[in-house]
């Protein structure tokens, strides 16, 4: 008896898009072992017909045709790795009223528009999944929606984008020139379209919204997560932050204690010993607690064209088997708690900060008193000489303080007499 077979529309075929075509291409016969099914690309959505691809492909099979994906009625799951937003969410909604399933990279979409998505796909039966769109290659979305679900999650701690981390590796392993390593990067296919996305943070904060959303079982909404990005790190900052025994990292953290949740995306001093200093280049890594594991870590590549394609691949594989069963569209659970965010108050952490200040006796006392009327305690300090005359740079790790209090200190701060600039600050995680 030959196999059936299940007809794919692949919107894109840049980076993902060609990883995708060759897995799928290259893997047929264990494809069609495990599902029962053949796989088959029967057309691909590309902007530019004429452009030179990286692999051959059949030229009959582009098209610069949206509706001639959407609306064939022998294509039975849409593949969208084409990026973008409104456009695309309105490609996806008419593909799943046509009763195609879905599998998408898309994360800028689906931090928006995944709840509406999800609604529509669980009205037509079909199934919607986005597993490459957190953390490219590392299977965290199935391992966070099927071995936690009787867990519950108090913690993630994610190096969530590939491209930020690569920079700031090259940075503080060779110290690369901040504009020279993002070029890099994006010849490597890591970043996205607009890579302020990488930098600014924004691309994170969309994981994170999408792993909170999962884990902590909300509709966690992007304008939620505070968000804040890594281009003003400077390699002075990964120097020091070095001698303090710290390795600098863009940082998603999601945490909920007693039932109260913070989310937020920041540049993150961590201690060395802490497991997410180690995870270098591309990598990306999820730290999961959960109330009844304990700990746990995911790793792997963050971006690229295989690691992104085995995650796609690996969706459209369990929505081929799903159809096989006739199952689709089922086992998908929509957020069912009430969401509580913590405020500022609420959300404490050490603080680093580097102060150009005055070189005089009596500064420090002045700051130390300031910093006590905002509960904020010094840890740790370093005074060093600086280049520039009667200046000194202060170096301030604090006690665990309230984000309110720190951004209130550092505003006063600003005012006192004797300093002359707040350097940086960053929020600093031992690991304890
Ligand atoms: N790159 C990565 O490592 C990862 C990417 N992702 C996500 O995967 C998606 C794809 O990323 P990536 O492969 O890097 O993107 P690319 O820019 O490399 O490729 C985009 C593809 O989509 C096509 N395309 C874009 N807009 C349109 C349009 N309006 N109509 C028709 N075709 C269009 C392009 O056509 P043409 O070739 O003719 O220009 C191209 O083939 C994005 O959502 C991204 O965020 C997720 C995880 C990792
Ligand atoms: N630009 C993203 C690609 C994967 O999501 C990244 O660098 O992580």
């Amino acid at each position: 008896m030959t196999n059936q077979s299940v007809r794919v529309g692949l919107m894109g075929m840049g980076t993902v898009g060609t990883g995708v075509y060759r897995l799928v291409e290259s893997h047929q016969e264990d494809l069609s072992q495990q599902t029962g099914m053949n796989i088959e690309i029967a057309r691909i959505l590309v902007q530019d017909k004429e452009k030179k691809r990286t692999i051959d492909v059949e030229s009959d099979l582009f098209t610069d045709d949206p509706d001639s994906l959407l609306q064939d009625p022998e294509i039975d799951v849409i593949v969208e790795v084409m990026g973008g937003v409104e456009r695309t969410r309105e490609h996806i909604l008419a593909a799943l009223q046509q009763g195609k399933h879905v599998v998408t990279a898309n994360k800028d979409l689906m931090a928006v528009h995944g709840g509406e998505l999800l609604e529509e796909a669980a009205k037509n039966g079909c199934d919607l999944f986005y597993e490459a769109s957190v953390a490219g290659g590392i299977p965290i979305l199935r391992a966070l929606v099927e071995g936690f679900s009787s867990d519950r999650i108090t913690k993630m701690m994610g190096i969530v984008n590939g491209t930020s981390n690569y920079i700031l590796t090259k940075m503080s392993q060779e110290g690369g020139n901040y504009e020279d390593v993002l070029k890099e990067a994006q010849e490597l296919g890591y970043a996205e379209a607009d890579p302020t996305a990488d930098m600014g943070g924004l691309d994170a904060a969309r994981k994170m919204s999408i792993l909170s959303t999962l884990g902590f079982h909300v509709g966690m909404n992007l304008d939620e997560v505070d968000c804040n990005g890594m281009e003003n790190v400077t390699l002075e900052d990964i120097e020091y932050a070095e001698q303090l025994g710290y390795t600098i990292k863009l940082i998603g953290i999601a945490k909920q204690d007693d039932n109260l949740i913070e989310v937020s995306v920041e540049p993150t001093m961590l201690k060395h010993s802490h497991p997410l200093s180690s995870v270098h280049g591309v990598f990306n890594a999820v730290y999961v607690y959960g109330e009844a594991v304990g700990e746990t870590m995911f790793y792997g590549p963050g971006a690229g064209e295989l690691p992104t394609a085995n995650a796609v691949v690996s969706d459209l594989v369990t929505v081929v088997k799903n159809m096989k069963l006739g199952v689709n569209g089922r086992g998908m659970v929509a957020p069912y708690k009430e969401k509580k965010l913590k405020k500022d108050e609420e959300i404490f952490s050490k603080y680093f900060m580097r102060l150009l200040v005055d070189d005089q006796s009596g500064v420090l006392a002045q700051i130390t008193q300031k910093l006590a009327g905002y509960d904020v305690s010094i840890e740790q300090v370093i005074q060093r000489p600086h280049h520039l005359e009667h200046k000194a740079e202060l170096i301030i790790v604090t006690h665990q303080s309230s984000k309110k209090g720190i951004q209130e200190v550092l505003s006063e701060l600003e005012k006192l007499e004797h300093i002359e600039e707040i350097k940086s600050y960053y929020r600093v995680e031992n690991g304890d």
